[in-house]
């Protein structure tokens, strides 16, 4: 089965925002993946939601919407709002991370638990039945454009081996650095659908670059 992509508007040229969005509109991604940093979880802060409005106006394809921020419960809503199929929140940020998953499931969304790269797969044995999809973090989450943490391979065969032991139906993402190389490593461990932004909007053929990732 090919790969799902999901391109990271984070690494697209914000000037240009329709132009890039069309690209992926047009291009064999199958979701737009949309970072939502809030200078407290992470030390970045992105793109807030009056933005997002537009984007989702544009956008052609299924959002999977990842929050770096504390507390993403409480914007369910807006995320709701938005039209997003996937709401992506970390375990790093939810104490109460069942209940928060069930609430997500509730307004009508797909969803998934992100996990940073010094968290253990380990700690996803008992809400990996509940969830759509896991997001292994192959970077410090924050910033595009940074270096793959080879560890992140080893992960995803170890989630494979949880999903298969415990019978869950979840999808394997993995986001940060990923590339050819780093893409074909993580399919080959496992991995459904890869984010990639540095990989896509540094290419001198962005709609190239994602086909080149959807035929790994
Ligand atoms: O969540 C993220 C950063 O925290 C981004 O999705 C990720 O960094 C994608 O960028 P790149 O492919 O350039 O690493
Ligand atoms: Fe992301």
């Amino acid at each position: 089965m090919k790969p799902i992509i999901s391109p990271s508007i984070l690494s697209a040229d914000f000037g240009y925002l329709a132009r890039d969005l069309e690209m992926i509109n047009q291009s064999e991604a199958q979701w737009i993946h949309i970072d939502i940093m809030d200078g407290v979880f992470v030390p970045n802060i992105s793109f807030g939601f009056p933005v997002l409005k537009y984007v989702a106006k544009l956008a052609e394809k299924p959002l999977d919407v990842h929050l770096m921020i504390v507390q993403p419960e409480k914007f369910i809503p807006e995320v709701k709002a938005l039209g997003a199929h996937i709401m992506n929140v970390h375990y790093e940020a939810c104490p109460h991370l069942h209940r928060v998953v069930q609430q997500i499931r509730e307004a009508g969304m797909q969803p998934a638990v992100t996990i940073n790269p010094a968290t253990p797969v380990a700690m996803l044995k008992d809400i990996i039945r509940d969830v759509y999809m896991v997001l292994i973090m192959s970077v410090n989450p924050g910033f595009g454009g940074q270096k793959f943490i080879e560890h992140s391979v080893e992960k995803v065969r170890e989630l494979r081996e949880l999903i298969t032991l415990t019978g869950s139906q979840a999808l394997i993402e993995v986001d940060g650095g990923v590339n050819l190389d780093t893409g074909a490593r993580l399919i080959e461990a496992g991995a459904d659908a890869l984010v990639a932004g540095n990989a896509v909007f540094s290419a001198p053929d962005p709609e190239e670059a994602i086909r080149a990732l959807r035929n790994l």
